[in-house]
């Protein structure tokens, strides 16, 4: 299918009809601007679908021949599919490198999570969409790759069901899935850092 590449002016036209199917006048001043406003938003929070700003990734050659677990962890600020409502939390994420290939910069994790998420998501696709992106920097080498993800869904608590919302995704690769005492841990990792 032809994708579809409205104009600005269509778009706003568009936010404005939304903004009339609530019971909103778009014309009053306190609105004028908001149609623009969100369109260039959506820009920024859906940046995850131009692949001209895909973070470039910087790996490092494993010149020590590591094969420690390494640990990172963040936020992340998604937009669920369903509803177009955000999902939000903590990213625990790890790896094990092999000891003959690349190691990452530490940044491009976090780099990486926030331009997956600038999309349309499931918290459970949104998991293995960077551990692939990460995975695939490193030529696929790496020994494995853990991540859990901690999520709050808006269209689970302002509306619908109306409960607190929480959502755990667990995606396990390589090594981690092999072994527990590797998931073990990696769940103490997350202990260490939850606290403070
Ligand atoms: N698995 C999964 N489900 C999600 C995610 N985000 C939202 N959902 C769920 O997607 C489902 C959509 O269900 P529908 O029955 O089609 O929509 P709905 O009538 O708005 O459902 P309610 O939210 O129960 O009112 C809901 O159960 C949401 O909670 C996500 O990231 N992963
Ligand atoms: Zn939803």
């Amino acid at each position: 299918m032809e994708a579809i590449t409205p104009n600005a002016e269509d778009i706003i036209g568009a936010l404005k009809t939304l903004i009339r199917a609530i019971g909103e006048d778009p014309d009053r001043e306190g609105l004028i601007g908001t149609p623009d406003r969100i369109m260039r938003m959506w820009k920024e929070i859906f940046r995850g679908y131009d692949p001209k700003q895909k973070p470039k990734i910087t790996t490092f050659a494993n010149e020590e021949g590591m094969s420690d677990i390494v640990f990172d962890c963040g936020d992340y600020y998604s937009m669920c599919e369903h509803h177009i409502l955000p999902f939000f939390g903590r990213y625990y994420f790890a790896y094990i490198p092999s000891p003959k290939g690349r190691i990452l910069g530490i940044s491009k994790v976090a780099r990486v999570v926030g331009y997956c998420a600038a999309r349309l998501q499931l918290q459970e696709r949104l998991a293995r969409d960077i551990v692939q992106m990460l995975s695939e920097a490193l030529n696929n080498e790496a020994l494995g790759f853990a991540i859990v993800m901690k999520g709050q869904h808006l269209c689970k608590t302002m509306r619908g069901v109306r409960n607190d919302g929480k959502m755990s995704v667990a995606h396990f690769t390589g090594v981690f899935n092999l072994n527990s005492d590797l998931r073990k841990e990696f769940y103490k990792l997350i202990d260490l850092n939850s606290n403070g």
